[in-house]
C-alpha cells in the first residue's frame, strides 16, 4: 500500500502545522487532517506502537467527536459499545480499532483506507461520462452485502449508509462507521431520525416508525441504483421533495445498459415496507445474486491462488538471498576464528615463515608502487629522448650514428619478465605490448648497434640513476609466493569462501541485497494483509452460499442511551447552520431560514404546497435547491426540540 500523500508544507497553516505535533493516548501522532463530518473531525494519524517504518498497518484514521464535559460513568455505555464494535472482524468492513477519552472529545481509531470513497468513483464516472461495468459494480454489491449480512448477525445496525461511508482499499470495499450510530446516539427513536443526509434514509425512518435491519437494506439499494445511474435515486429540489419521493414515489429504473435481474433485485430492496423488503442473507439467495457471488467467489480465488503461488516464490528467492548472506557472514566468522584457532596451533617457526610472508606482502606493496612509478618515469624519459634525439639529431639518425642521451642508463636484467609481472594489475595486455613495442624503439635509437644482439623475451628497464638491487630481485621473487589463504594449517590456495562470495559479484555490497531483500519482505506484507482479507472474503461468500444458512429475521437494535446524543446533535446543528451561512451568505440564509421555519412548522404550515415553497424562496436566493441544507437545520432543530420536551 502506498504511503499517504503529504501535503506540501507552503498548504498547511500553522494550526495544521500544530496539530500535527499532537500525540493522542500515548499512542497516536496526528499526521494530516482528512476532513470533518457530521460528528467531528477525521485525522490521519501515525500508530507509534507499529515499530517497522514501513508497515502500511502503521496508518490509521482518528476520528474526534466532541461530547462536552461528561463524567466517566456517563460514559460507560459508549465504551462498553466501542468495545464491543473493536471485536467485530469482517474484511468488507472499516477495522474499528480502539476508542478513549481525550479531554472533551471521544476518539475513536479505525483502519485507514487509502482508495477514496464511492462518491469520488460516482463523481468520477460522472465527470468522464463514463457508466461502472455491471460486473464492478455486482462485485461491489456482492461484498456491500456480505458485510452487513455479517452485522446484522450479530445484530448490529449501520443507521448511516450511504457512499461517502463506503471506502476502497486494495481494490476491495469495506464499509465505515458501523455501529457508530449506536455509541454516539443509542437507540432511542429520537436518534432513529437523526441522520445527515436524506437521500439513503427509508420510507419507515421517514415515517418515523422506527428504524430496523431492513433499513440499512434500503440504504443499500439506494447505493447500488446511485453505482449503476450515477445520481441519487431519490432526488428533489428540497429536502421535502426528496423525503416525498422516498415515501411516496415509485422505485427507479436503473439504465438499459444493466440487466432486467440486477434491476429486479433493486425492485426487491427497495420495496416501502419493511416487512416485505428481503433481508441481507435472503437478498444473497437471490439467484442472479448468489451466481454472481460464485463467480466473484471463484475469480478470488484463482487469483489468490495465483498471487499466493507468487509469494511463495517471491518468498523462497527471498529466503534463497537469506540464507546465502547467513552463510557469507557465517563463513567469514568460521574463517576468522580458524585463523584465530589456527594461529595459536602453529609452530613457532610456522609463525614465523608467516610473519615474513606479511612482511613481505607489505614490501611487494611498496615494490609495485616504486615500479610503477619507476615504469611511468622510464616512459616519460623514453619520451623525452624520443623528442630531443629527433629534433637534434635528426641528420644523424637518418645518415648515421645517434647520440646517446648522459643521464640516462640501460639494465639488461635476466629476471626480466619481473618488471612487467609486478607492474600494477590495472595495466591492459594491450598496452602492454604497445609499450614493448614502443621500447624497442626508443632501445634501436638509443644503441642500433645492440639491437640485433636483444634477445626478445628480455624486457630493459631504464631508470634515472636507479638500478634494481639484488635485495629488491629477491622481494619480487618472495612475493609471488606471498598468499595468506589457508589449507590444513597452512597459508595455501583462496580459500571455498571465495569462490562463494564470487556469486554476489551482481551486488555491489550487502547493503544493496538487504534493500532488495526488505523490499520483498515489504511486498510480501502488504499481499500478507490483502491476502488475509481475501481468505476471509473467500470464506464468507462459501457461507453466504450455503443454502442450508439459516433464515435472518428482521430487528431493531437493543436499547442502549446514548450518552453523546444531546451534544452531539448540538454540534451537529451548529456546524450544519455554519455551512449554510458559508452557501447562502449571513443574510440570504436568515431570511430563507425565517421563511422555510413558517412554511414548514409555523403559521404558513400546511396553507402552502411544495411548489409555492420553492417559488416563495426565490424571492431570497437565486437557487431554491441551495435550501436543501437549511430544511435539514430546520428538521433537526425539530428533532432536538422534541427530543427536550
Ligand atoms: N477509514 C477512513 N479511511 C480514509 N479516509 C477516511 C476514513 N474515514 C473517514 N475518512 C475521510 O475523512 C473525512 C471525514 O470523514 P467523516 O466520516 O468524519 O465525515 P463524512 O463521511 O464526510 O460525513 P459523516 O459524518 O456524515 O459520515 C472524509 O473526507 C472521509 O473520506
Amino acid at each position: 500500500m502506498p504511503l499517504p500523500k503529504k501535503i506540501p508544507r507552503g498548504r498547511r497553516s500553522s494550526k495544521e502545522e500544530e496539530e500535527e505535533k499532537r500525540i493522542l493516548a500515548n499512542r497516536y501522532q496526528v499526521e494530516r487532517k482528512l476532513g470533518s463530518g457530521n460528528f467531528g473531525t477525521a485525522f490521519l494519524v501515525k500508530d507509534l506502537k507499529c515499530k517497522d517504518p514501513k508497515d502500511p498497518e502503521q496508518w490509521k484514521v482518528m476520528k474526534e467527536i466532541p461530547v462536552g464535559d461528561l463524567q466517566p460513568d456517563e460514559t460507560v455505555d459508549a465504551m462498553h459499545e466501542a468495545n464491543l464494535l473493536s471485536k467485530l472482524d469482517h474484511p468488507s468492513i472499516v477495522k474499528f480499532y480502539d476508542s478513549f477519552l481525550d479531554g472533551e472529545f471521544f476518539c475513536i481509531v479505525t483502519e485507514y483506507c487509502d482508495g477514496g470513497d464511492l462518491e469520488d468513483q460516482i463523481i468520477k464516472y460522472r465527470k468522464e461520462g463514463k457508466a461502472l461495468d455491471e460486473i464492478l459494480v455486482m462485485d461491489w454489491f456482492v461484498q456491500l452485502l456480505l458485510a452487513v449480512q455479517y452485522m446484522h448477525s450479530r445484530r448490529v445496525l449501520h443507521r448511516d449508509l450511504k457512499t461517502r461511508n463506503i471506502f476502497l482499499r486494495n481494490n476491495m470495499v469495506k464499509i465505515g462507521d458501523f455501529g457508530i450510530s449506536r455509541i454516539l446516539m443509542g437507540t432511542s427513536d429520537m436518534a432513529s431520525t437523526f441522520t445527515g443526509t436524506p437521500y439513503y434514509m427509508s420510507p419507515e425512518v421517514l415515517k418515523h416508525e422506527g428504524y430496523n435491519s431492513k433499513s440499512d437494506v434500503w440504504s443499500i439499494g439506494c447505493i447500488l441504483y446511485e453505482l449503476c445511474a450515477l445520481q441519487h435515486a431519490f432526488e428533489g429540489q428540497s429536502l421535502m421533495g426528496v423525503m416525498y419521493k422516498i415515501v411516496e414515489g415509485t422505485s427507479p429504473q436503473l439504465p438499459d445498459k444493466y440487466c432486467k435481474e440486477l434491476q429486479g433485485v433493486l425492485k426487491l430492496m427497495l420495496v416501502k415496507e419493511p416487512e416485505k423488503r428481503p433481508s441481507a442473507t435472503e437478498l444473497t439467495k437471490v439467484p442472479f445474486v448468489h451466481r454472481h457471488i460464485e463467480k466473484l467467489k471463484n475469480t478470488i480465488q484463482v487469483k489468490h491462488k495465483k498471487d499466493m503461488q507468487e509469494k511463495e516464490g517471491h518468498r523462497k528467492e527471498a529466503e534463497e538471498i537469506d540464507n546465502l548472506l547467513r552463510k557469507k557472514t557465517h563463513l567469514q566468522t568460521l574463517r576468522d576464528s580458524e585463523e584465530d584457532v589456527k594461529w595459536k596451533n602453529l609452530s613457532p617457526r610456522e609463525r614465523m615463515r608467516i610473519r615474513k610472508q606479511q612482511k613481505a606482502d607489505e614490501e611487494k606493496k611498496k615494490l609495485e608502487e616504486a615500479v610503477r612509478q619507476s615504469y611511468e618515469e622510464t616512459q616519460l624519459k623514453k619520451d623525452q629522448i624520443k623528442s630531443s634525439f629527433l629534433t637534434s639529431n635528426a641528420g644523424a639518425l637518418l645518415g648515421g650514428r645517434a647520440t646517446r642521451p648522459n643521464n640516462v642508463q640501460v639494465h639488461q636484467l635476466r629476471s626480466a619478465d619481473i618488471a612487467y609481472n609486478s607492474r600494477p594489475q590495472t595495466a591492459p595486455e594491450t598496452q602492454r605490448e604497445e609499450k614493448e613495442e614502443e621500447f624497442d624503439v626508443a632501445e634501436a635509437m638509443l644503441n642500433p648497434g645492440a639491437q640485433t644482439m636483444v634477445p626478445k623475451q628480455l624486457h630493459v628497464i631504464v631508470e634515472d640513476e636507479r638500478p634494481i638491487t639484488p635485495m629488491k630481485d629477491k622481494l619480487v621473487y618472495d612475493i609471488k609466493n606471498s598468499s595468506l589463504d589457508w589449507k590444513d594449517g597452512i597459508p595455501d590456495q583462496p580459500a571455498a569462501a571465495d569462490t562463494f562470495y564470487s556469486q554476489y559479484e551482481d551486488f555491489e555490497d550487502l547493503e544493496e541485497v538487504d534493500e532488495e531483500i526488505e523490499g520483498e519482505a515489504e511486498d510480501e506484507d502488504e499481499l500478507g494483509q490483502t491476502a488475509e482479507d481475501v481468505e476471509h472474503l473467500i470464506g464468507y461468500m462459501e457461507n453466504a452460499l450455503d443454502t442450508t444458512a439459516e433464515k435472518s429475521v428482521t430487528f431493531a437494535d437493543d436499547s442502549v442511551a446514548g450518552a453523546f446524543g444531546p451534544v452531539v446533535r448540538d454540534v451537529k446543528i451548529k456546524n450544519l447552520r455554519m455551512d449554510c451561512e458559508k452557501k447562502l451568505g449571513k443574510n440570504a440564509f436568515q431570511k430563507a431560514y425565517n421563511y422555510l421555519k413558517s412554511a414548514r412548522f409555523g403559521d404558513m404550515a400546511g396553507t402552502v404546497d411544495e411548489n409555492e415553497i420553492i417559488a416563495g424562496l426565490r424571492q431570497y436566493v437565486k437557487n431554491p435547491s441551495d435550501c436543501f441544507l437549511v430544511d435539514q437545520l430546520l428538521f433537526l432543530e425539530e428533532q432536538a426540540k422534541v427530543a427536550k420536551m
